[in-house]
């Protein structure tokens, strides 16, 4: 057995000093966020020396491995399509780079992204472990995503007022009856703590945060390990989960909030100003918060004493985000932190048990969802036909002449005639090729057309009564989460548009005009997916997005069309690469002549492939 002396990073390579029990030193190298500390008992295995483990403070016998490095697979599942995701530790240079290409991707909203400060502070060497995410599609290899273990702050309001139920693990020394100061400095390593879960934008959307949070629970029980104790909750708080629930699904109870500093902030700040000891929180986070305060008098001309009494008011106001003026906002945000849930887990059956038992909240209150109810469809004998006077410019008449039309009016079946019949959770999908109507066919489905006359005229023999809607471009000049948020909810509109895709911040907080195309064209559909409307009628449908995201897209308005029991007609001229993702209940493809053919999407796939081969 050997002692851990010292340990430094370089790069990818984390360097482990050791001392045998004859005093002789020597060393060895493990990957970056080897979970390997100061003073840690190593065991290394002397005919397979790659065998690196620590050794367990609670017995001797159970040796935690930390080399090889944790790796593991699973799949993510796109219509017909599986992505194998990879997971590892940090190991390689690339593996280094991958993870600073991703860190981009975090915000702090996130994930509880503490400060430097408190980095260092929570606890021996703020030990932490990554687990990188790689999606592999066809022979690429991308960087996905990332999730960051770190070890838990001491004091936080929800877990204490759980833990002190009293506690007592049937078959590992650990055991409370309350969880003070002493339990809580006994056993805070049984606890580790998720700090961030990191997706790439492209791939949000594609339930991939749950399979880093479930591997990130494999891992930890695996190997997680502070001072030879082995973890036995796993923890996080993010203000993110107050809109979206990312974490229940991988067998998260939400415990509480936690406090935040609102009710303490201005009575620290005047201590600290008065040069009194701050009676709770980080001390330096505390200088930080006053020096923050000092330069923003300073360079806004306010009193040092003003502005704490408009802390105050705030910090007592009902709601006190929405009191704060932008200005305000932007210099003291930094300053206010605000109660965020947070939401643990059980690693092993008595833990589960544990909580099972004394957790009171239980899941994020569900907000409120889109019930559009029954609708259903039926119409019979649909038709469009053009009627176009043909103008009789030279131009013209030289194409009448050399095609030898002699008619003074274009009078053709566009689509139809035609059956439809649909009902609640149905995706009625229109394919052909460039000009066959599929855009009229979709216009003849929209109730308010039936009355107009024009170049287009719509016939049915019969049809029912139902109101249809469409995707529409939305203010120029609103950032669209603003839109979003205020017409519905802030956590309806986190959802509707991370069903669409869109999930990068910056896109959230631009107005319609600034986003790229296919970004608008999400942004439509999460204003569509957060309308009341029972039909949707979606015409050119991921013309403009990626296949990727095309098939993120198609998947998540499938579920979306399913659960909330609307009726979808969508066309698209290009389809393969995301038809099944979007898996239709029935196909209607359309013929140059008007001829429409419907059919299962089985035997259209089966149609489908025999055209392909
Ligand atoms: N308002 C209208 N009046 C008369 N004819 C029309 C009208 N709108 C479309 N058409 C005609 O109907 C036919 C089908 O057009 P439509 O836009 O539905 O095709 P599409 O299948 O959606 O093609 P694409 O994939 O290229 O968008 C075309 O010949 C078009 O000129």
């Amino acid at each position: 057995m050997y002692r851990v002396e010292s340990s430094s990073i370089r790069e990818h390579e984390r360097r482990i000093a050791l001392r045998d029990d004859n005093d002789k030193t020597f060393t060895i190298r493990l990957h970056r966020f080897a979970l390997v500390g100061k003073g840690d008992a190593i065991a290394i295995d002397p005919e397979h020396p790659r065998n690196v483990f620590t050794v367990s403070k609670e017995n001797p016998e159970d040796l935690i491995r930390v080399s090889p490095a944790f790796s593991d697979e699973n799949e993510a599942r796109l219509g017909a399509r599986r992505y194998k995701l990879q997971f590892s530790e940090i190991l390689s240079r690339e593996d280094n780079e991958d993870l600073l290409y991703l860190e981009q991707f975090h915000y702090k909203s996130l994930g509880v992204d503490l400060d430097v400060e408190d980095r260092k502070l929570s606890s021996a060497g703020g030990r932490r472990a990554v687990l990188l995410m790689h999606l592999i599609d066809g022979r690429s290899r991308t960087p996905a995503g990332y999730i960051e273990l770190q070890m838990p702050l001491l004091m936080v309001k929800p877990r204490h007022e759980l833990f002190s139920a009293g506690f007592e693990h049937p078959e590992r020394p650990i055991a409370w009856t309350d969880w003070d100061q002493n339990a809580m400095r006994k056993y805070v390593n049984a606890i580790v703590r998720i700090a961030r879960v990191v997706v790439h934008p492209e791939y949000r959307g594609l339930g991939v945060s749950r399979t880093l949070i479930e591997t990130a629970k494999r891992f930890a029980t695996e190997r997680w390990q502070v001072g030879g104790v082995r973890p036995l909750f796993m923890e996080i708080s993010a203000e993110m989960l107050n809109y979206i629930d990312f974490v229940s699904r991988a067998g998260f109870v939400l415990a509480g909030k936690t406090e935040g500093n609102l009710t303490r902030i201005v009575k620290d700040l005047v201590s600290m100003t008065k040069g009194y000891e701050v009676t709770s929180g980080i001390m330096s986070l505390q200088k930080k918060y006053l020096t923050h305060l000092e330069r923003y008098c300073a360079e806004t001309g306010k009193d040092f004493a003003a502005v704490l009494k408009r802390l105050e008011d705030v910090t007592r106001a009902d709601d006190p985000m929405s009191a704060l003026s932008p200005s305000e906002w932007l210099h003291l945000r930094q300053v206010l932190r605000f109660p965020i849930p947070y939401y643990i887990a059980g690693l092993d059956e008595p833990t589960r048990g544990f909580l099972k038992q004394h957790v009171k909240c239980g899941t994020t209150p569900k907000s409120k969802r889109f019930s559009p109810g029954n609708v259903s469809i039926s119409i019979s004998g649909l038709k469009a036909v053009s009627n176009y006077e043909i103008p009789r410019t030279n131009n013209v008449r030289l194409i009448l002449n050399c095609f030898g039309i002699q008619a003074t009016h274009l009078n053709n079946r566009v689509v139809g005639p035609l059956d439809i019949r649909a009902s609640s959770g149905n995706i009625i999908f229109i394919a052909g090729a460039s000009g066959t109507g599929k855009s009229v066919l979709l216009r003849a489905l929209d109730p308010q057309q039936w009355e107009q006359t024009g170049s287009l005229v719509i016939e049915a023999k019969s049809r029912s009564r139902y109101s249809a809607s469409w995707l529409r471009p939305l203010p120029e000049d609103i950032p669209i989460f603003d839109l979003f948020a205020e017409r519905h909810s802030a956590a309806m509109a986190l959802s509707a548009l991370s069903n669409v895709g869109l999930s990068e911040a910056f896109a959230f907080i631009k107005p319609f005009n600034l986003l790229s195309r296919g970004q608008r064209y999400r942004a439509m559909l999460a204003d569509l997916l957060l309308r009341n409307d029972p039909v949707w009628l979606i015409d050119e449908f991921c013309a403009d997005l990626d296949p990727m995201s095309a098939r993120i897209v198609a998947h998540n308005v499938r579920k979306h069309v399913s659960r909330t029991g609307r009726i979808a007609f969508i066309a698209a001229a290009n389809h393969g690469h995301f038809i099944d993702a979007l898996n239709p209940t029935q196909i209607i493809r359309l013929r140059l002549g008007g001829e429409a053919t419907a059919m299962t999407f089985r035997d259209y796939c089966d149609e489908f492939q025999t055209i392909a081969s």
